[in-house]
């Protein structure tokens, strides 16, 4: 496999959360149909993204009803599927998750929300994800063939040193459901995705949800997959569409050789180091 085809699905909510999946499924399949092998749901694709709002969508994962069904639809589509987030369950405490299934619908991982979304913009926005959620404490990755590719969540990708630290454990590919506002997004969206695809020397993939105004919370869209040289492979725009790229893989190995940062860090005076 030298080059894999990855699809970023920008979905738009729907009123209800079996609405939602329903969407999901069925750009899913359309996805596989146009030869995706990698496919990318956004942030809090079941459920509006609202603190008031999680409890009652969240089930256990990969037990509950949403799970289920991405389970049944990637082993029907022999796909691999970062099944964007959705509120996680368990026991008293809840959590943003981003589960990602394999080819037989196994769940290959879950990665729980490191950083959570506090942010205080007087007058353009406020939201306080902690007041619901509760942050994860664990790095995850899963491969295809060679590719090793890691997680993260929308708020953590503002933070450099966790994609290093996956860097470390050599992932070539970040992936992060996300859902920046309308006004962070024009701002920071790029130039974030950019930037750890750039001091990493890996593909980069943001996957947002499409641009509702009516929604309490506007998310930005524009989804995105950066290569390692921070060029944007493909970008969608603020209405419910799926875009793809083909990567090619030999890239990151191409450009460790050509511009060799990664071997010229200074360890011997400054180092970062995962705590797990
Ligand atoms: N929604 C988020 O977690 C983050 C976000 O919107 C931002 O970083 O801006």
């Amino acid at each position: 496999m030298s080059t894999l085809r990855v699809a970023l699905v920008q979905l738009h909510g729907c009123p209800t959360k079996k609405e939602n999946i329903t969407n999901a499924i069925t750009q899913i399949r359309l996805a596989k149909e146009r030869g995706a092998r990698l496919i990318i749901l956004p942030e809090c694709f079941n459920s509006p993204y609202s603190t008031a709002e999680f409890a009652r969508n969240a089930e256990e994962i990969p037990r509950g009803e949403t799970s289920v069904a991405l389970a049944r639809v990637a082993a029907e589509t022999g796909v691999y599927l970062v099944g964007g987030t959705y509120p996680e369950r368990e026991g008293t405490k809840l959590y943003n998750t981003c589960p990602v299934f394999g080819p037989k619908g196994e769940l290959l991982c879950k990665y729980r929300k490191m950083h959570l979304f506090d942010i205080d913009i007087p007058g353009r926005c406020t939201f306080r994800e902690s007041a619901a959620l509760t942050a994860g404490d664990q790095l995850a990755t899963f491969t295809i063939g060679s590719l090793k590719i890691g997680l993260g969540i929308c708020w953590d990708k503002r933070f450099a040193e966790l994609t290093a630290c996956y860097r470390q454990l050599g992932c070539d590919m970040m992936i992060f459901p996300s859902a920046f506002d309308t006004y962070t997004g024009p701002l920071h969206w790029d130039l974030l995705g950019r930037a750890r695809a750039l001091d990493n020397q890996m593909f980069v993939a943001l996957v947002s949800p499409a641009r509702d105004e009516t929604a309490g919370y506007v998310a930005y869209g524009y989804s995105l997959l950066s290569d390692p040289w921070g060029r944007v492979l493909c970008r969608a725009k603020e209405v419910q569409e799926t875009v793809f790229a083909d990567i090619d893989l030999k890239m990151c190995e191409e450009i460790k050789q050509q511009i060799p940062v990664l071997r010229q860090k200074r360890t011997d005076l400054y180092e970062l180091k995962a705590k797990q």
